[in-house]
């Protein structure tokens, strides 16, 4: 992925006024820092010693008055003054990068979690949810810590670096030279140790990634775990893990540690040389004992750089990865993808006629394997359509076409006479209600459940959409009726109620195209019973598409749709596919006669 960093750095250009003030705060911390050694050195010279004040200080004698002596407070205070302003902007620097930093952080994730929402289905089929989570939460950070913890201190260690040295130049060249003989040496060092340091810390991180798809895993299954009592195996698991973590934590704190004795031994032999050699110019005369406190103090500060400089690759390299795997979500390609120009499928607000038409469609999920072929179906508005045949033989792929989440590989599919691949997708969706086989639940209150679809309904009329679905009575008992919140997926409602609160919704919405894929087969014979009063109710006048295994529930569409490896083998009412004795004629046969042999035995 060339280039990751630019891209990335489009999603900070937006906050730029933020980053211009950090930046302004790092130069002028930089050159508090510079001064800080100052007041000393003219004290050990100008007030101890007997140099003379520098012509630009020379407005200090006219204040303080013409002895020496009286230079010690200003300069005393000038100490204090340099140390809380640069201890002050240095924590204006980082309350305000934290700031930007967070804010650029959230932006990343919030394009993250919009391009995520936009992915096709095809997309989310291949990924795993808690990785994504992961990707939009913690990966998004990157560009906080690219900004913040790489960019920030890299620059910030260079202009100290430069103007240090600038300084340190003017008042001794050779100890100038010879504070930087110990740089190549920290080199040496960061060759030697930054290989480890990554590879342990990234060690770290993926042990630490593996905890954290062990619980979510485990969480998820909850009842299989509990089920299958898999409890102690997955403890065990988790202790393996984290031990795992630890160590791998120690190792790489184990190369940190190592690496730091290196550096301080370097700056110790370092700030040694300094010493000795600057001790022998100030006892020759070629210095004053005032630069050497300079550069001694320079010299610590100097180091600092180095070090962070060193420690950026490994936290570089860290930011960098979770970068890619930010770049990889919002680089993948869109399946569904609207065209430019797309036009609302309604040019004027209301509702579509409900007319939709397959024309000659072949689409499957792998190259060169379709999995429905050359399918042509033309559905009037208000008919119901009936989907049956073997189990994998495409009837939730056909659907799903319906409201575009995927593209057919070959012919089109009409809306009210239109190409959806024309039209704009979410004035396509507003027109078609679904109630699935799994009905949808999120963790909300029963009435906002209730109105996902319909955004500002009112209180009547999610009641009115409840009671025609059969769930009126059932949602009164509950603890606070409609404000009840109801578990993740529903946990806390039985399947035959958790389909009618689906049932309610879809009608709430009130859309002309209405698909029903298996909204009753994960119940038993008699709460389908219950439930098929109310979705008569929510197909009338509605073009349906409904898919059922049990043929007793599709034996009132107008038309039943046969599929038979990926083509339709026949298409008529329900009497007169069983007159014409073919693949309808047997699935009924055979559901008939399990259904003899089901009461017999009970
Ligand atoms: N997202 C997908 N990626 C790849 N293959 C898929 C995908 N979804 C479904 N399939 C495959 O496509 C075929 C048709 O699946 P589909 O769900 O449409 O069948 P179905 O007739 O609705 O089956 P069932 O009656 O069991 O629900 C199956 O072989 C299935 O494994």
């Amino acid at each position: 992925m060339k280039l990751w960093w630019l891209r990335l750095a489009r999603y900070a250009r937006v906050r730029w006024r933020g980053l211009a003030f950090v930046l302004l705060l790092m130069l002028i911390n930089v050159g508090l820092n510079v001064l800080k050694p100052w007041p000393l050195k003219l004290i050990v010279d100008c007030v101890l010693g007997n140099q003379s004040l520098p012509n630009t200080l020379v407005w200090l004698k006219t204040l303080a008055g013409d002895a020496d002596i009286q230079l010690l407070g200003p300069l005393a205070g000038a100490t204090i003054a340099l140390f809380l302003a640069s201890e002050g902007v240095r924590l204006l620097q980082d309350y305000v990068g934290a700031g930007v930093g967070s804010q650029m952080g959230y932006d990343l994730g919030a394009a993250l979690f919009h391009r995520l929402q936009h992915l096709s289905l095809e997309f989310h089929n291949q990924q795993r949810s808690g990785d994504l989570v992961r990707r939009v939460m913690t990966d998004s950070i990157c560009i906080r810590n690219l900004a913040m913890g790489v960019f920030l201190p890299v620059l910030t260690s260079v202009v100290n670096l430069v103007v240090m040295f600038v300084v340190m130049w003017q008042l001794d060249h050779f100890l100038s030279l010879l504070s930087l003989v110990v740089a190549p040496l920290i080199v040496l060092l960061i060759w030697v140790f930054n290989k480890p340091m990554i590879e342990r810390t990234y060690q770290h991180q993926q042990f630490e990634g593996e905890i954290m798809a062990l619980g979510e895993q485990t969480l998820t299954a909850l009842p299989i775990v509990q089920a299958f009592g898999r409890e102690a195996h997955e403890d065990e698991r988790f202790r393996y893990l984290s031990q795992k973590a630890l160590q791998a934590c120690l190792r790489a704190l184990l190369a940190q540690m190592q690496f730091k004795i290196g550096v301080s031994g370097v700056t110790a032999v370092g700030t040694a040389a300094i010493m000795l050699f600057g001790g022998f110019q100030v006892l020759d005369g070629s210095l004053s004992i005032g630069s050497l406190l300079v550069f001694l103090s320079y010299l610590a500060s100097l180091y600092v750089p180095m070090e962070t400089l060193a420690y950026m690759s490994s936290g570089f390299a860290a930011a960098a990865a979770s970068a890619m795997r930010v770049l990889e979500v919002l680089d993948a390609k869109e399946e569904v993808r609207e065209i430019a120009g797309a036009t609302p499928l309604l040019l004027q607000p209301g509702k579509a006629s409900g007319y939709v038409c397959l024309e000659k469609v072949t689409f499957g999920y792998q190259d060169g394997k379709p999995i429905l072929q050359d399918i042509s179906l033309e559905a009037q508005p208000g008919e119901t359509i009936a989907l049956v045949g073997a189990t994998g033989v495409g009837k939730s792929t056909l659907v799903s076409l319906i409201p575009r989440f995927f593209d057919p590989w070959q012919g089109r599919v009409l809306f009210d006479g239109v190409d959806i691949r024309d039209v704009q997708l979410q004035s396509l969706r507003e027109q078609i209600a679904l109630v699935l086989q799994e009905p949808f639940l999120l963790p909300l209150t029963i009435a906002e459940n209730i109105a996902y679809g319909c955004v500002g309904a009112s209180r009547e009329a999610i009641i009115a959409a409840a009671q025609a679905a059969n769930a009126d009575s059932f949602i009164q008992r509950l603890p606070q009726g409609y404000d009840t919140v109801i578990g993740e997926r529903g946990a806390t409602l039985s399947g035959g109620e958790k389909q009618r609160l689906a049932i309610a919704r879809a009608l709430l919405k009130d859309a002309p195209v209405l698909i029903l894929d298996e909204p009753t087969s994960a119940l038993d014979a008699q709460t389908e019973f219950l439930l098929l009063e109310a979705l008569e109710r929510l197909m009338a006048g509605r073009t349906t598409f409904i898919i059922a295994h049990r043929l007793s529930t599709v034996q009132r569409a107008d038309r039943i749709v046969v599929l038979e490896q990926g083509r339709v083998a026949q298409i008529g009412t329900h009497q007169a596919l069983l007159n014409a004795r073919g693949l309808y004629y047997r699935l009924h046969q055979t559901q008939s006669s399990r259904a003899i042999i089901h009461s017999e035995s009970v």
